[in-house]
């Protein structure tokens, strides 16, 4: 990667800015990531060139329109080795496909006394639809504790998941500690209990290789805006037999096969969960996006993300009143890492670090059961990607140092 770094950085034109004076150094991507030329220009190339709407237009544009669309899908199969393409979902992004599962298949069968698992790290998005969904049908929700990496307790897991379960939804990264979810073991253990494993892969498959059969999950949410595409841009990904038996959320146009007075009937999945005019240009973008990922490699981008672990945690450790969230394992982190230097509230730190140039978060990331669970309010919370390097990293330390230092 590092190699290719100055080719990278030249893909990203915001990344090239001062900010208060100093260069950027964007590490908010946990948030949301930056856009590659090539994204951007896909944006433009297709309002420029081929805007038309898709699916029943038979003049030219909309025929390119409507194949660039569903290319999409394509490239979203292989990048998560689903069966097929008809397993590939488009949403406005994790929360709206998190929705739909919770909505649109849990809804339909979950009965009074059943079981939802979902864990303390989990961020609202996997949180508040079932919560929803209990409301609805009777069912309850199972928390499942963390290890002292912040990953899910395996062990307690086996006592939690049991013959009541019947959904486990889990993050596959945490978006605040950045462990990395033991998903496969979880799945399983999902299986074997005769429930379903949902997984949230927000922070996930845009960082490293997921593979849904090598996992055997049964959906995957994700959100377009994370992995270098539009805003409005998300994948649901299920098993082609679970979607077959999942209700549409949206009714109206695009959806349906015939609609009579009374009755309606809706097309085969994917489309019957399309309904209405759809993000066209953001979708088309996003399978740019993916082009990008795999030019890389997602496995070379796990690897970078790892070192960059590796080079910056002990330099941060180091730094008078730092406190960590999470393992300070570089090999159990993904690239993301909750801190706060102590005393220090964690929006000043972010303030002071912005008047560096260095872009983190402050909050509780949506995660307030998980703040609640390590007993602090909030957290500062720095989180990297492709395009940063290890000068992105001395320069969060740097500016960590002084601020530690002026607010003695
Ligand atoms: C683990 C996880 N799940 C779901 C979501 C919701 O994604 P969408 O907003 O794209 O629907 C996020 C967003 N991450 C938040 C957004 O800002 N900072 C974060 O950590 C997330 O990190």
């Amino acid at each position: 990667m590092d190699k290719m770094k100055n080719e990278i950085l030249a893909d990203f034109k915001i990344l090239d800015q001062t900010v208060n004076g100093e260069p950027l150094v964007y590490l908010d991507n946990a948030a949301t990531t930056q856009k590659p030329q090539a994204v951007i220009k896909s944006l433009v190339d297709y309002y420029e060139h081929d805007n038309a709407n898709v699916h029943r237009g038979v003049h030219t544009l909309a025929q390119r329109a409507t194949n660039a669309y569903e290319a999409t899908r394509q490239k979203v199969k292989k990048l998560i080795n689903a069966d097929s393409e008809r397993e590939v979902v488009y949403t406005k992004g994790t929360t709206e496909s998190l929705n739909w599962i919770a909505r649109g298949y849990a809804q339909k069968f979950l009965q009074p006394g059943d079981e939802i698992v979902l864990s303390y790290a989990e961020h609202h998005s996997n949180i508040v639809p079932w919560q929803q969904v209990c409301e609805k049908t009777g069912a309850k929700l199972v928390y499942l504790d963390l290890n002292a990496d912040g990953q899910v307790d395996l062990k307690k897991a086996e006592h939690l998941i049991t013959e009541k379960t019947k959904i486990v939804s889990l993050a596959q990264v945490s978006n605040v500690l950045g462990a990395v979810n033991p998903i496969k073991e979880l799945a399983q253990l999902a299986h074997q209990n005769g429930a379903i494993m949902v997984v949230d892969g927000a922070q996930s498959v845009p960082h490293m290789p997921v593979d849904v059969k090598e996992l055997d999950i049964d959906f995957l949410a994700f959100s377009g805006h994370k992995m270098l595409g539009p805003t409005g841009t998300g994948i649901l990904w299920g098993k082609l037999e679970l979607l077959n038996q999942m209700a549409p959320l949206d009714f109206g146009g695009e959806m349906i096969d015939f609609v009579e007075l009374e009755h309606s009937t809706f097309k085969e999945v994917p489309w019957k969960f399309e309904g209405g005019t759809q993000n066209i240009a953001g979708v088309i973008a996003l399978g740019k996006a993916i082009d990008y990922l795999k030019a890389i490699g997602l496995a070379n981008i796990a690897q970078h993300e790892t070192e960059l672990m590796e080079y910056v945690l002990p330099k941060l450790q180091a730094i008078d009143g730092f406190e960590l969230y999470g393992s300070a394992d570089p090999a159990k982190h993904a690239g993301i890492i909750s801190f706060n230097l102590a005393g220090l509230h964690p929006h000043d730190t972010a303030t002071a670090l912005d008047m560096e140039g260095v872009a983190i978060r402050a909050g509780h990331h949506c995660a307030q059961p998980l703040m609640k669970k390590l007993q602090i309010a909030a957290s500062a919370r720095a989180s990297f990607y492709l395009y940063n390097t290890k000068e992105d990293a001395d320069k969060l330390v740097e500016a960590l140092i002084k601020t530690r230092e002026f607010f003695r």
